[in-house]
């Protein structure tokens, strides 16, 4: 079924079900913001008028398109009974007869807001942190299963999925706004959750959506190009991320092998290197191809060693498990026990997801959707392809309304890593289909790889012209949605999964 972009029909943030009410008094003196006409208790608060439950705070927000305070009547005829906003919106909420805090900016203060309001729920868990532009998904994945082999019961937040022990909420956002993600922190409280592993994206970052938190360790995974239509340059862009390592992160890992993640480096925050370098506090040697995925040693502090691995192929996985080990002991996992965990993992949801089919061809989906990530899966599928001496097939788009200048850098990646590139349609959201394939074509073209290039609109067809194309011992990998299981169309989000429709062709094929 269709359904409209940021319906219910995708929603879905557990709220704690006990909260301790809170003066509205006692909220103010607990952040820079300026009280308006008397008190009450609040139980709960939202940033999103639908979102409202009797007793909340709405945080009336200046949007990049609409006034929070626009929707501030609409938020007291659902149980609203006050508000947080800026000088601009006090108007509203004094028409809607709700007592405020005014704020210069309230989404500088929403983060501690919110925090209180549910009780500060982080500084009860053992919160782990992740950045970068790739790898973020991943990496959280290993450490939860890390955090699982040594018993705790754990919480994982990021672009996939939301996991409160064994509650599943499918994620609309990689990280949440504030008030939901604190509501969500406030909820694995309560179902005994103990650590929390979240992907922090540089919007939530510039955005206020984890102040509140503090987080035991944080890790950042390497820097590319990717949502340079949000930051307005690509320095912005690494600044935002930076900011998880700001103060609010008592240990910080970074990796060793990217010289611009590098540029933070401090005394006591710890290193990692997959390629090897033992100049980094935890390095890795002796990777080896295994049944599922790979096996290396892991070394770290005072020369300890680690027999580990991760079930998915590629550098970029092993780096992903060192960093994922490294957080793990960083909180003080046993590196025995956090290995162990990180090995048992059984892969990510659509990152390298190998489809399940009958044949000679094998088909891959992956979430590369940003220049490093489509070199790093695609030198991983060059692996496989050579291996079956087979060729290697990349069907590929780009989002629409998202960062238009890394369009040609995905198509050059495409075109340097694979045999034959097929380009076509991701989300077109509300630009026009051609003229997005334009864009990563003409990177495709014009790079210096010996890749075939060839357009096809329509995903379907794309996918089913990969399968028309390939032969014996082929690879082919469709990437850019991973477990996206719609595609995103003026609004619409119309069903679509590269899982079922590749799965499909090549059923069709053998
Ligand atoms: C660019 C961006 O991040 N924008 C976020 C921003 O939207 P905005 O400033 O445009 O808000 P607006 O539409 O003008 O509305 C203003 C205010 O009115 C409220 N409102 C609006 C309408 C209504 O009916 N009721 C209501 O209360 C809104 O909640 C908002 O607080 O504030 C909104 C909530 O306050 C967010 O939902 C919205 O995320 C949008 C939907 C979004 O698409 N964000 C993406 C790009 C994002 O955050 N991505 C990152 C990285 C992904 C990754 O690489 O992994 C992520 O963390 O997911
Ligand atoms: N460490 C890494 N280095 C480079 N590329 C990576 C790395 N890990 C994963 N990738 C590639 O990036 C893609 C996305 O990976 P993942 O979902 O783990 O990253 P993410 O940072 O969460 O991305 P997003 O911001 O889009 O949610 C993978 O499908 C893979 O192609
Ligand atoms: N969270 C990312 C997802 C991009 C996925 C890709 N399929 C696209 O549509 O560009 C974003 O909003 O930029
Ligand atoms: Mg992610």
């Amino acid at each position: 079924m269709a359904y409209r972009v940021g319906s219910d029909a995708v929603s879905g943030i557990p709220r704690p079900e006990t909260v301790v009410p809170l003066p509205l008094t006692r909220l103010a003196e607990l952040l820079p913001a300026t009280p308006h006409g008397g008190d009450i208790d609040v139980t709960g608060v939202t940033h999103s008028s639908g979102a409202v439950r009797p007793g909340d705070l709405y945080a009336a927000l200046p949007g990049s398109k609409r006034h929070g305070a626009e929707f501030i009547a609409d938020a007291a005829r659902s149980g609203a009974v006050a508000v947080l906003t800026d000088p601009a919106g006090l108007a509203a909420a004094r028409a809607a007869g709700l007592p405020a805090l005014v704020a210069g900016d309230p989404r500088a203060v929403l983060g501690a807001a919110a925090a209180a309001i549910y009780g500060e729920p982080s500084r009860r868990l053992t919160m782990i942190g992740i950045t970068g532009t790739a790898g973020k998904t991943s990496t959280s994945y290993l450490v939860e299963a890390g955090l699982r082999a040594a018993g705790r019961v754990t919480g994982l937040v990021g672009t996939v999925e939301t996991r409160l022990g064994d509650l599943v909420v499918k994620s609309v956002r990689t990280t949440p706004e504030a008030p939901d993600l604190q509501a969500i922190l406030a909820s694995g409280v309560e179902r005994g959750v103990t650590a929390v592993v979240m992907e922090v994206s540089s919007h939530a970052l510039v955005m206020g959506r984890a102040d509140g938190i503090r987080f035991a360790a944080s890790g950042y995974t390497n820097f590319g190009q990717d949502h340079l239509d949000f930051h307005p340059t690509s320095e912005e862009y690494f600044a935002a991320k930076a900011r998880l390592f700001d103060g609010r992160s008592e240990i910080g890992v970074l990796n060793h092998d990217d010289p611009a993640v590098m540029s933070l480096l401090r005394p006591g925050m710890l290193t990692y290197s997959a390629s090897g370098d033992s100049a980094a506090t935890w390095w890795a040697s002796d990777i080896r191809p295994s049944a599922f995925g790979q096996l290396f040693t892991a070394h770290g502090p005072g020369g300890a060693t680690v027999a580990t691995g991760v079930a998915l192929p590629g550098l970029h996985n092993v780096a992903n498990a060192l960093l994922a080990l490294a957080l793990l002991v960083a909180v003080g996992i046993d590196p025995e026990v956090a290995g162990r965990g990180i090995l048992q993992c059984r892969g990510v949801p659509g990152r390298l997801e190998q489809v399940p089919a009958e044949g000679d061809v094998l088909g891959v989906v992956d979430y590369a959707h940003k220049p490093n990530a489509i070199v790093a899966a695609l030198a991983a599928l060059r692996e496989l392809a050579t291996a079956r001496g087979g060729r290697l097939i990349c069907v590929l788009g780009a989002g629409g309304d998202r960062d238009k200048g890394k369009r040609p850098l995905m198509g050059e990646a495409a075109a340097q890593g694979a045999d034959l590139v097929i380009i076509t349609d991701d989300n077109p959201r509300t630009e026009d289909p051609a003229f997005v394939r334009e864009g990563v074509r003409r990177g495709a073209e014009e790079a210096a790889g010996g890749a075939k290039v060839v357009e096809v609109a329509g995903r379907r067809a794309a996918i089913d012209e990969a399968v028309r194309l390939a032969g014996a011992g082929d690879v082919i990998a469709v990437l850019g949605k991973g477990n996206e299981q719609g595609q995103e169309v003026n609004g619409q989000v119309l069903p679509f999964d590269d899982r079922i429709e590749l799965a499909a062709a090549l059923g069709g094929r053998a």
